[in-house]
């Protein structure tokens, strides 16, 4: 029987569903599966020329604990996946010889994050109606994870959903997908302060637990595993098309957060045979100057073209660190301890030395960024996002390498038109289903980061208490 423990040790292990509602673990850590699933070559060789459904249903339902029916589980993966306007929901497209970009970003709020959203906010139906219960959702975002949650939850009849973003921080069109949602259960914050303001709100409403118990908290951020655990498909996808498992595939993720990076980690784990993992961050190089030097220093964030990874606090990092101390939690939590003391901390040699075997990192200045994409468009007539741009430039650092380079491409243009426009001299359409975006009516609250406030604003809209 699957179980789910926190990074911390302190908390009690929990099925699948309680961790789904949980979100974050209630001694501050994040819950990961007690053992890995594994799937043999074999049975990898078996989901060729499948489905990205079928290789879905078959990747994940071991992580479900049999708590959710198969049949009824496979009918959220079909929904889920409906939403997507491509049919093979995550083109791969060749981006070079021997490299290629993976479009993670053709669902309805055109970033990677509603290939979780959508399955996550139908397992969460699920789960509360099973139950007969309601949820408070409360999610921090830097742009995309807010539109993409509000997106799959709005309307929901158990759940009310809060989305803390940073104050202009966001591209227009983001704030809209947060901001113009006209259902009653949906609340778009601005917070006067910057991404890790949000999340270490969200992470502190987790930590009290009056409020947390009072409003049935639950969290849709990459801290909740079932947002990893989907994100885990598209690497399977993407390297049984190029001769998985009989083939190393590598992979290149435009990283903030660590989560999406982290789902190609479990992959491997699981027994996809990939070769490096590369880690791709704009000028908030956090995680590129920690491989480089074995201490994570936080400095001040800096607003760049790619306002989705202006992060400084990586939460899934936390995921990486239990794995590299053979997932002694004592280790985690000394840690996490110097972090919140400090804003630093420094990884074991032992530890570091698995993380470095495992991945490798690299930066990409603005410049670098702006130009990537203007060389792209120029020699191929394909437009990157500036995300995508980030791990684009990253990749061609390492295409020596004789496995096939697969780059996440984690957002449409569209989301970020000033900085392709420029880039370019190209203004990126959006979608018909979006062409109206920028008219509609915006609706959304402005806050300071202050815990008690929001706490005080969320209570007084949540509707678990009626
Ligand atoms: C477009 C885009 N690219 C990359 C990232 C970074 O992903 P992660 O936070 O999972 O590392 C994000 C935010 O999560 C994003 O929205
Ligand atoms: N880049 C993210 C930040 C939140 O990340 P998450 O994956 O933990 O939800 C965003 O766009 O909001």
């Amino acid at each position: 029987m699957m179980k789910y423990i926190s990074t911390r040790g302190e908390a009690a292990p929990l099925g699948f569903c309680d961790a789904l509602l949980a979100g974050l673990a209630r001694d501050g850590g994040l819950y990961l599966p007690k053992e890995w699933p594994t799937l043999s070559k074999k049975e990898i060789r078996a989901l060729r020329g499948k489905s990205y459904q079928e290789i879905a249903f078959s990747v994940l339902e071991p992580f479900t604990n049999g708590e959710i029916p198969a049949a009824k589980f496979r009918e959220m993966i079909d929904e889920a996946y409906a939403t997507f306007r491509h049919p093979a929901v995550v083109p791969l497209v060749q981006a070079g010889a021997n490299s290629f970009v993976l479009e993670l970003f053709h669902g309805s709020t055109l970033a990677f994050k509603d290939v979780a959203m959508q399955l996550l906010a139908r397992l969460m139906d699920y789960v509360l109606a099973e139950r007969g219960e309601r949820a408070t959702i409360v999610g921090a975002t830097s742009g995309d994870t807010g539109g993409a949650a509000i997106d799959a939850f709005a309307g929901r009849e158990r759940t009310d959903i809060f989305i803390l973003f940073p104050h202009g921080k966001v591209s227009p069109v983001q704030q809209r997908q947060m901001t113009t949602s006209a259902a009653a259960n949906v609340h778009a914050i601005a917070i006067k302060g910057n991404f890790d303001d949000c999340q270490n709100l969200v992470k502190a409403m987790f930590n009290d637990e009056s409020f947390r118990d009072g409003v049935k908290l639950s969290g849709v951020n990459s801290i909740n595993w079932a947002r990893i655990m989907a994100q885990i498909v598209y690497y399977f996808t993407a390297a049984i098309s190029l001769g998985g498992p009989d083939r190393k595939i590598s992979f290149t993720v435009p990283t903030g957060n660590f989560g999406d990076i982290f789902a190609g980690y479990v992959a491997k784990r699981m027994g996809l045979p990939i070769d490096k993992l590369i880690i791709a961050t704009n000028e908030n190089d956090i995680l590129a100057r920690t491989l480089k030097t074995g201490r994570y220093e936080m400095r001040e964030v800096k607003a760049t073209t790619s306002p989705s990874m202006d992060i400084q606090i990586s939460s899934n990092f936390e995921r990486l660190l239990f794995e590299a101390y053979d997932r002694d939690p004592a280790k985690v939590r000394a840690t996490m301890a110097g972090l919140k003391q400090s804003g630093s901390f420094a990884i074991d040699d032992a530890a570091l030395k698995k993380i470095r075997k495992e991945f490798r990192a690299a930066r990409a200045s603005e410049k670098e960024v702006a130009k990537t994409i203007g060389k792209i468009f120029k020699e191929r007539g394909y437009l990157l996002d500036p995300h995508t741009a980030i791990g684009v430039f990253v990749a061609a650092k390492h295409e020596k390498s004789s496995a096939p380079m697969v780059t996440l491409a984690t957002a449409h243009p569209a989301k970020f038109p000033g900085a392709v426009k420029s880039a370019s001299g190209i203004d990126p359409a959006l979608p018909t289903w979006l062409a109206d975006l920028m008219n509609r009516v915006e609706r959304f609250d402005i806050l300071d980061p202050e815990l008690k406030n929001v706490e005080t604003f969320i209570g007084e809209r949540t509707r678990v208490r009626e």
